[in-house]
């Protein structure tokens, strides 16, 4: 961080996934702990550089990975994983010569993530989806049933009846849902179609709509892939942003995809 004339300054770079956009701080010596309100306003789209969230680049204190992701959402709240920052993450190591491929391992608040390096894809192993209860979401009036997952941050899947529905979803707010399922609130994803290709939206916890969501897209694969009576198999899941390829395994679940930095620069408080 430098410090000039009251001004405060850091550095940072701008990557996305499938068009899930983060700042990248990166802090090698993890002397940068950012407050929310100033990960709000690194994340503002009119008043600051703009994401969907932040990466910051910490040291890892478990000796399986060099280095840390400490993902935060665009509000400032913290949540426990994030497919797309995760493999942007890994791509921005690459570039800064942090990390050499084709696997890096990435300590995350859900755990090691390991990143294989495919050419212009990353493929990530999440971690098996974890299925929980049946639940709803509601926008304007209108519910759906849903099914509960967890990727290590909490998800709920709805499917819709058509592309007509999904196309019309007005998503500008947060779907009302259980919060004695979710107390930790939910991000809540929309879908149409059948394994072994779906279409969804999402509305992101802390974020609102977003063009992608790793996590998401590996709960609606998993759950597509169990409606069509596969417990293994993949999926392609299309984003508004691209689409993600999700894998099923017996032991775990593969989410691939691409990641890109477009920027770099340094940003004033
Ligand atoms: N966009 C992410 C998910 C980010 C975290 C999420 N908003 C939450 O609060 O759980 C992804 O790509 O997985």
């Amino acid at each position: 961080m430098g410090h000039n004339c009251q001004v405060t300054t850091i550095d940072f770079a701008k990557g996305h996934g499938t068009g899930n956009d983060f700042v990248i701080v990166p802090d090698l010596k993890d002397a940068l702990p950012l407050k929310d309100a100033q990960v709000a306003a690194l994340c503002d789209r009119r008043f600051g550089i703009g994401g969907d969230g932040l990466l910051r680049v910490a040291p890892s204190e478990d000796p399986a990975a060099e280095w840390f992701m400490d993902y935060r959402n665009g509000d400032g709240s913290i949540a426990e994983m994030c497919g797309n920052g995760v493999r942007v993450f890994a791509r921005y190591l690459l570039e800064q010569g942090l990390a050499e491929g084709p696997e890096i391992p990435v300590a995350t608040r859900a755990g090691i993530k390991t990143v294989h390096v495919e050419g212009d894809e990353l493929r990530v192993d999440m971690g098996p989806a974890e299925f929980g209860p049946t639940s709803e979401a509601s926008v304007e009036g209108f519910t759906w049933a849903g099914q509960a997952v967890s990727m290590g941050n909490p998800h709920l899947v709805c499917h819709l009846g058509d592309e007509a529905e999904l196309e019309s979803l007005e998503l500008f707010h947060q779907p009302r849902f259980d919060a004695g399922v979710f107390p930790e609130g939910v991000n809540v994803e929309f879908v149409v179609g059948t394994a072994p290709q779906v279409r969804m939206r999402v509305h992101e916890r802390g974020v609102g709509e977003t063009a992608s969501c790793g996590t998401g897209a590996c709960a609606v694969g998993a759950v597509a892939l169990r409606h069509a009576g596969q417990d293994t198999g993949v999926c392609k899941v299309d984003v508004p942003g691209g689409t993600l390829t999700i894998t099923v395994t017996d032991e775990t679940l593969f989410l691939a995809g691409p990641a890109v930095i477009v920027a770099e620069g340094t940003f004033r408080f």
